[in-house]
């Protein structure tokens, strides 16, 4: 069953994702029409690998896509709920950030979009998301800080072939964002409030409109981010208690 949502999602149709694609910025990263096979050669790679002991059904991992604007806590709860719920923790921007320090070329341009608040093309950050996935074959997966845009949604049904099983939205304030932000202190090229600016924008913008698709669909936990992170976690808490994992 697993492989035929997964079939029917890689056959959407053109339209439907080149037109949703316009919703974020460059259109010259996607897929060619030619390299759809190997996406798809890729993911049943991925999700085969996965097979349980019993009897070798093709298993999906659970994934939880993490949302909330710059400095709303994300890294910092992601880290929790990995360590007291087994999940696997992906965080897109570490990803990119690991691939810039691997000075690749790609990288190079990552840096540049990076520096001023924008999002990197989907089919970049959804490979790299990808190979993280396959690399790591974990069966609970919290992938933070994507989808950002609906491009970046769109690319991930796509290439990954799913959709999230659940979304998370920590919700704080603008002003504490930024105080967190400019006070993170870990040397990112993006923590200036010059940048800080477009990021919040880019977010209202463009990740906010996810938030609301996903919420559409019954998807969304929202999540207030205000207060310390061990109260933050309480009600994170909470909630991966009460899931069925
Ligand atoms: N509840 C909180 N209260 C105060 N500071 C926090 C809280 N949660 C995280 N921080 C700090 O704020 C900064 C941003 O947190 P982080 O988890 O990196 O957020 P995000 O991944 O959403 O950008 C970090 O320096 C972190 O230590
Ligand atoms: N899905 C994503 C995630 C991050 N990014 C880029 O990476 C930057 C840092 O992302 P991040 O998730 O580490 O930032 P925080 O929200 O954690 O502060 C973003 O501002 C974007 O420029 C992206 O382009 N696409
Ligand atoms: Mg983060």
């Amino acid at each position: 069953m697993w492989r035929r949502r997964v079939g029917a999602l890689l056959l959407r149709s053109p339209r439907t994702s080149s037109s949703a694609s316009s919703a974020c910025q460059s259109r010259r990263h996607h897929l060619l029409p030619s390299e759809e096979p190997l996406a798809l050669n890729r993911l049943a790679r991925l999700f085969t690998s996965q097979a349980g002991s019993d009897g070798g059904d093709t298993q999906k991992p659970f994934i939880a896509f993490v949302l909330g604007g710059p400095g709303s806590g994300k890294g910092t709860q992601c880290t929790k709920i990995a360590s007291d719920f087994g999940f696997a923790h992906l965080s897109a921007g570490d990803i990119l950030r690991h691939e810039i320090a691997s000075g690749s070329e790609k990288g190079e341009l990552i840096l540049e979009i990076i520096k001023e608040g924008r999002i990197v093309p989907s089919e970049i950050t959804v490979e790299l998301i990808r190979k993280a996935m396959e690399m790591n074959n974990a069966k609970r997966v919290l992938i933070d800080g994507f989808p950002r845009c609906e491009e970046n949604r769109i690319a991930f049904e796509r290439i990954v072939g799913t959709e999230p099983d659940i979304v998370i939205f920590f919700d704080c304030p603008e002003d504490e964002m930024v105080k967190r932000l400019l006070g993170r202190n870990q040397g990112r090229v993006d923590d200036n409030i010059e940048t800080i600016k477009k990021r919040l924008k880019v977010f209202e913008s463009l990740n906010i409109p996810v938030v609301d698709y996903y919420s559409s669909r019954g998807k969304v936990h929202k999540i207030n981010a205000t207060g310390t992170a061990d109260e933050i976690f309480e009600a994170v808490r909470r909630l991966f208690s009460s899931l069925r994992l």
